[in-house]
């Protein structure tokens, strides 16, 4: 099945959602900090569990099957909630909120705490390639070129302190389906991470994009999820 899903939601519903589930997943990001750094007794932290668990089941009782997938609604409006880098509703994600321009440029400020540590003090390598996956990819779709991540290099030039952190991305260039983007992760005092990576229109896409502008004209379909 897939996860792209077509559905018939208003803007102002789509703010409503926002609002209700945004601090929801919130709530759960303090949570995990809270378990990583929690000195409490014993007793205290069974008592935590039991709470924890009878919210989850709560929350259990109604689910959609599967992952959140793409959702877009009649205006274009995506939204990728439960993108690891970027969901709104993914306690996982920081999340990043990434601002783009039309030239293929992305990027944004965002803060990792423990819950993203590596070496010590540090954020793990495959975080830093995460944010920069989604980064390099949030540049491409900037482009109107979006794709899937075909090859990604990164070089890591020292390690990242976790913290207050800047990620950024262009387009390199585009031959075709490939969109070449460049970018990097940076603390206060420069670049930790680079990053350069092909995004690739994949041959299924293709063919969906041609019928969708096919079906709506000139109107371009949308390159862009929040
Ligand atoms: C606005 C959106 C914001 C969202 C940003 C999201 C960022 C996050 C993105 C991801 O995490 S995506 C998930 C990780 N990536 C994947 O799972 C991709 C898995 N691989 C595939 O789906 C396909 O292999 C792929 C789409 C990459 C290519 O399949 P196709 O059948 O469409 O391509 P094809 O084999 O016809 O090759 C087209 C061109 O790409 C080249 N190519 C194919 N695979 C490549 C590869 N892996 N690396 C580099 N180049 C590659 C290939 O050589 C060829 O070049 P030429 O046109 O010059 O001949």
């Amino acid at each position: 099945m897939s996860r792209y899903v077509q559905e018939d939601v208003s803007s102002e519903e789509i703010e409503r959602q926002r609002a209700l589930y945004g601090p929801l997943a919130q709530s759960v990001r303090e949570l995990a900090d809270a378990v990583i750094r929690t000195e409490v007794d014993d007793a205290e932290i069974a008592a935590a569990r039991a709470g924890i668990e009878a919210i989850t089941e709560r929350l259990r009782e109604r689910q959609i099957a599967g992952s959140y997938g793409v959702r877009f609604n009649a205006a274009g409006e995506g939204r990728a909630w439960g993108n690891a880098v970027v969901g709104t509703r993914n306690p996982v994600a920081p999340p990043l909120k990434v601002h783009h321009d039309s030239s293929g440029r992305a990027w944004a400020e965002f803060h990792l705490g423990a819950a993203y540590e590596g070496p010590p003090g540090l954020v793990h390598g495959g975080v830093s390639a995460l944010i920069l996956d989604q980064m390099l990819g949030e540049a491409a779709g900037a482009g109107g070129k979006p794709g899937m991540t075909g090859t990604l290099t990164l070089r890591y030039r020292r390690g990242t302190p976790l913290g207050e952190l800047r990620a950024e991305a262009h387009i390199d260039r585009v031959e075709g389906v490939k969109t070449y983007a460049v970018g990097h992760v940076a603390d206060a005092e420069g670049v930790t991470v680079e990053a350069e990576g092909v995004f690739i229109l994949p041959k299924w896409a293709c063919r969906a994009l041609e019928k969708q502008a096919r079906e709506q004209q000139d109107e371009p379909p949308p390159t862009r999820f929040e």
